[in-house]
């Protein structure tokens, strides 16, 4: 294909790839800009899915931790968003700081988190797939701002013009990803504001711990593993989940699972319970997450035999760390990489000799659940 989309946006390479398309790095030829462009085949079996993104970035517009939509349109046999170039996925970046996150930044993240959720649900829609790589951070200026991706499962969950919620239903199909989606999702009930929020509590310990009780998991079949994740997630109690973590994530996860299936849920309060907590830690709210002062130590390491104490290393990697990171997000996060790109095949590629085994991969709604968007899209923009 021509390797200019919309006439202004140069192909450069490959950086990415999802169950719906691939992902590039490219460069906007007037303004030298660095894009990313999402690529999705005209044909392929769900045509309209890179549509339905665009036009959940347009109702996004604006909002903090929203990457910037440049262009939508076909262009040859592909369908082609064009979108801010951001930097790592905090998946990527909790396989580079060792499969832990430190409380600071775990907490650093929540608030920004629980932000972006309730950013999203006030312009009506649900993401209903938060898992670790569909958060990715900024570049440039915006290395500490955590961003809000991949909107093909979103759902409005309340008409923009009367404010009516969604009807409360059940039998549906497991929409998202095992490993994080909420107890009502894995009953099969309509998914809500609560079950964004529910995953997100899941997301955070799967940091905190290192891990999640009901990863790991094989079965036969994808449909049985699924099973046994939410057997897995039903029998193990919140405070044996969140056992040797501060209370406040128990807190949390309870708060989320009481929520009724219309409540709205108190952003303040839960954004509260954690920066409490990370005062009463002592604390800084320095933009210092675990990747910066690895990042940090590594180019220590790599210009001078180290000497500086760790408090002096602590002051300076602010500033040095920071300029570091964001080098390496804008040259497509390589540093950060650690999964091989093609890992990223749909589930049913993953079925191996013995069986499937559990992983953070999403399970797409079929075309009936996919809502179409045009309504809220006209509606929320002529608001
Ligand atoms: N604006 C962006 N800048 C840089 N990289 C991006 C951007 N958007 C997406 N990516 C990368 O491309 C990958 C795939 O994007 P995305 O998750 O939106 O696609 P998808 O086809 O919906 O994937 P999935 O199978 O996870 O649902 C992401 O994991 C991320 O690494």
């Amino acid at each position: 294909m021509d390797p200019t989309v919309g006439g202004r946006y140069r192909i450069v390479r490959k950086i990415g790839s999802g169950a719906f398309g691939e992902i590039y790095l490219g460069k906007d030829i007037i303004t030298n800009e660095d894009v990313a462009i999402k690529l999705e085949l005209y044909s392929t079996e769900h045509p309209k899915q890179l549509l339905y993104e665009s036009k959940l970035y347009r109702v996004l517009r604006g909002g903090t931790g929203v990457a910037a939509a440049k262009w939508y349109g076909r262009e040859g046999d592909y369908n082609a968003l064009v979108l801010e170039l951001l930097g790592p996925s905090l998946e990527d970046l909790f396989v580079f700081c060792g499969n832990k996150f430190s409380l600071k930044t775990v907490l650093m993240l929540a608030d920004q988190l629980i932000s972006r959720l309730e950013y999203m649900h006030s312009r009506c829609f649900i993401h209903r797939d938060i898992k670790p790589d569909n958060f990715l951070m900024g570049v440039g200026k915006q290395t500490s701002t955590v961003y809000i991706i991949d909107f093909g499962l979103a759902k409005k969950y309340r008409s923009p013009v009367t404010g009516e919620h969604i009807p409360f239903r059940e039998a549906k199909n497991l929409v998202g990803t095992a490993r994080y989606v909420s107890i009502n999702a894995h009953y099969g009930r309509e998914q809500s504001r609560r079950d964004d929020l529910e995953s997100l509590g899941y997301l955070l310990m799967h940091f905190l711990r290192g891990n999640l009780p009901w990863q790991g998991m094989r079965a036969a079949q994808k449909k049985w593993k699924d099973e046994m994740v939410f057997k897995k997630k039903l029998e193990t109690p919140v405070e044996v989940l969140c056992e040797g973590h501060p209370s406040e994530f128990a807190t949390y996860l309870n708060y989320c699972r009481s929520l009724g299936f219309e409540d709205k849920p108190d952003y303040n309060y839960l954004r509260k319970l954690f920066s409490d907590l990370f005062t009463n830690q002592g604390f800084r709210t320095d933009n210092i997450f675990d990747w910066t002062i690895i990042k940090f130590q590594q180019s220590q390491a790599a210009s001078a035999p180290p000497k500086n104490a760790p408090a002096q290393a602590v002051v300076n990697c602010k500033e040095v760390a920071g300029a570091t990171v964001s080098a390496q997000a804008s040259d497509c996060n390589s540093t950060y990489k650690t999964k091989n790109l093609d890992s990223r095949a749909p589930e049913n590629m993953k079925a191996t000799v013995s069986g499937v085994v559990e992983s953070s991969s999403t399970t797409q709604a079929t075309a009936t659940s996919a809502p179409a968007v045009d309504a809220c899209t006209t509606n929320v923009e002529g608001s």
